[in-house]
């Protein structure tokens, strides 16, 4: 059964702007649920809300409103003007059990390597021996053991994050925020870092958070994802949810598939000079290996269609293939009926698009 680390009930966020009479409503009634295991991506433009309504992960930023219970405890709660928080001694051992990392790593920079992992463990009950051995252990577990002595000045971009990432689990938290963590960072460093997060997560069941601006991100390692608007999550989903089938036009064009849409029809207008009766212009979604050749092959040998493909595209989600088809099938209206429904038993998403209008559906 699967088991809820963070979870969050209506929780607002609302800044007082001095002598302005409405506050900045910088999280609005936010609702959230992320499993143990779960890689949650939250994505949004800059000022959407994400650092804040992570920050209420570990009550760093205290919410307006709302519950927030992290591994089946409630840690606060204030409803109808009643707050419930713990106490200070609960809330500094509360945080321990939530790792953080962020854009500019935030090391320190006159301690060597070992120095600043061990200073994540100045409050254990470990002794100095145990401290240096423990430090030593999780340098080699983000592959930097041989790094210990160096200052942070004298590493790369991507080994200083490495760094903040065994800092940041010095205390065996469950749950690891990542808060726009490889923004800073080329894109060979990015991908080492989220290849570095996605083995945690499977080693050690590591519950991350990925609140990221990046979509391309999201789509290596996250499981779920949410997408934030001025303070709102206006859609959630799997991965392949949200990459397939999403609602918004936020979304879509934060993965692509607008811009995709967009190109394809461009060109099919350009090929197809009026809609014919006997056409239909639709897209594909699948999951898995190319099936372009055999599904032209198929359609027309079991229902008498013609298959045309204008426009294809893959990405990889997750390592796994998903792959965009733009086709024209043409045949009888109750052939491209049955081919369709075929089309969908075989689990191939599929939307009719219309030329006729501007945009998508
Ligand atoms: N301490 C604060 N006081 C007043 N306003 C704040 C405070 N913190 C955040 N805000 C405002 O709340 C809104 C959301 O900011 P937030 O930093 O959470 O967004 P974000 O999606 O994380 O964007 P970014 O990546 O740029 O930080 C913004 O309008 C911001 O100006």
């Amino acid at each position: 059964m699967s088991e809820t680390m963070i979870k969050l009930d209506n929780i607002d966020v609302f800044f007082d702007k001095g002598k302005e009479p409405e506050p900045i409503k910088a999280v609005k009634n936010v609702s959230l649920e992320v499993e143990k295991g779960d890689i949650y991506g939250v994505v949004g433009y800059s000022g959407a809300g994400k650092s804040t309504l992570v920050r209420v992960f570990n009550l760093l930023q205290i919410p307006t409103n709302g519950t927030v219970t992290i591994n089946g405890k409630v840690v606060f709660e204030k409803q109808s003007g009643k707050e419930k928080i713990l106490s200070p001694k609960e809330l500094r051992a509360e945080r321990r059990e939530i790792g953080m990392i962020f854009q500019h790593f935030n090391l320190l920079e006159e301690r060597t390597v070992i120095e600043n992992v061990k200073f994540a463990l100045r409050h254990s009950k470990l002794k100095d021996k145990q401290i240096t051995q423990r430090a030593q252990e999780l340098l080699e577990l983000v592959d930097l053991g041989n790094r210990g002595n160096a200052y942070p000045t004298e590493l790369s971009g991507g080994q200083q994050q490495r760094v903040a990432i065994a800092r940041a689990l010095a205390n065996n938290p469950e749950i690891l925020i990542s808060d726009e963590a490889t923004s800073a960072l080329d894109p060979k460093n990015t991908t080492q870092i989220l290849e570095l997060l996605a083995r945690l997560n499977k080693e050690l069941g590591l519950t991350i958070v990925l609140i990221t601006h990046e979509m391309d991100a999201v789509k290596k390692v996250a499981n779920k994802v949410a997408v934030m608007s001025s303070g709102e999550i206006i859609e959630r989903g799997t991965l392949l949810d949200i990459f397939t089938n999403s609602k918004s036009a936020l979304t879509k064009e934060l993965v692509g598939t607008e811009q995709n849409s967009q190109e394809a029809i461009t060109i099919l207008k350009q090929s197809l000079t009026k809609s014919s009766p006997d056409a239909t212009v639709l897209r594909l979604t699948y999951q898995g290996s190319s099936i372009e050749d055999p599904i032209a092959t198929k359609l027309y040998a079991d229902f008498d269609v013609q298959t045309s493909i204008i426009y294809g595209n893959v990405e990889l989600l997750r390592s796994t293939p998903v792959g965009t088809l733009f086709v024209v099938v043409t045949g009888e209206s109750e052939n491209r009926k049955r081919a369709v429904d075929y089309l969908n038993k075989i689990g191939v998403k599929v939307t009719e698009i219309s030329l006729d209008e501007e945009g998508t559906n």
